[in-house]
């Protein structure tokens, strides 16, 4: 069954107006508190980069195992950044390993970097593959990712609109963030698929806002209130956005954090997604937002840190010695 989830024009937020922002920010405010996902369209990111970093994803992925290996995760020094094979993740407790296999990149941050010389985790230079074997690639990911920030923190000063709060509100929080870009591959599930085992285990993302773009192969599937799986269907062109655990907790559970997986059964090929995970500063804390609570509803969440949050997610769903 298909997922009914709004698809938000955000082309009058970029206008002059503020009728059309706050607009805009009623209709995020009103899926963000009913689903925790919606569709944005008119969001100014050109499709053909999009399509280009599609191509380069399918491209990189086709490449030989030994050649992704070059640059796996465990070659990081301990970060989350690189080629990450099947078998290195599993989403969902008490599942085998999530049938996928994805690149995960950072902000790009050398050694006299302020927070990769106070040791900060997950913080330092990505891992890069060999231009003769992927070319293009890095070119092509980094300026994505440039626009996606872009796009993401307008999307939280919408948020920010949509709560109540000046537009400007989550800036503090944005002053060194830590966007994840992370390209993924999954093949298509067969009979020879373990039993249960699945594209990506159902799971909640866990930061601020997720940004997603899926090719046309479908799999991409949302739990709604009543436990059903729904299908996301891919719309060319969009971004399906999600809210992670930590817009959960900073709204006091006005807005959701929805279980969501990818099952790539129908497709019968190859699925390819690009996720944007555009994470808050690493030292931000998260405490119930003042227009979030009163008397009526005191704070339900202890205040976090995002990175630290975020570090720990990592570590629970690697199946490395230390879980497994
Ligand atoms: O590939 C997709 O469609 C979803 C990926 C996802 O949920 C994630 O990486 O957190
Ligand atoms: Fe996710």
């Amino acid at each position: 069954m298909q997922a009914n989830l709004p698809v938000i024009d955000l082309a009058p937020s970029f206008g002059t107006d503020p009728a059309g922002a706050r607009d805009v920010a009623r209709q995020i405010d009103a899926a963000c508190r009913r689903h925790g996902f919606f569709y944005v369209v008119g969001h100014g990111v050109p499709l053909a980069l999009i399509s280009h970093l599609f191509m380069v994803n399918r491209r990189y992925f086709e490449l030989p195992e030994d050649i992704k290996n070059r640059c796996h995760i465990e070659r990081s020094g301990g970060l989350q950044r690189g080629y990450d094979p099947i078998g290195w993740q599993a989403l969902e407790s008490g599942r085998p390993a999530d049938l996928k296999e994805s690149f995960y990149l950072g902000a790009e941050r050398g050694p006299d970097d302020a927070l990769v010389r106070a040791g900060t985790p997950n913080h330092g230079p990505n891992q890069w593959p060999d231009e003769a074997h992927a070319p293009g690639f890095r070119l092509a990911c980094e300026t994505y990712a440039a626009a996606l920030e872009r796009l993401g923190r307008h999307l939280m000063g919408l948020i920010a609109l949509g709560l109540g709060l000046p537009r400007g509100h989550f800036e503090p929080f944005l002053q060194d963030p830590m966007p994840i870009l992370r390209l993924l591959h999954y093949p298509p599930q067969q009979a020879s698929t373990l039993d249960d085992q699945i594209g990506s285990g159902a799971h909640t993302d866990w930061g601020g806002i997720t940004l997603l773009a899926q090719d046309d192969a479908g799999g991409l599937q949302v739990r709604d209130e009543l436990g059903r799986w729904l299908d996301a269907r891919p719309i060319e062109g969009s971004f399906v956005v999600n809210l992670g655990d930590l817009m959960q907790r900073w709204t006091n559970d006005r807005y959701r954090s929805t279980l969501h997986r990818v099952v790539n059964a129908q497709s019968g090929r190859d699925r390819h997604s690009i996720a944007y995970f555009f994470d808050i500063d690493y030292h931000a804390r998260v405490e119930v937002l003042p227009t979030c609570c009163s008397a009526d509803n005191p704070a339900r969440h202890a205040p976090i840190t995002a990175g630290e949050h975020i570090v720990e997610m990592y570590r629970r769903t690697t199946l490395t010695e230390s879980t497994t």
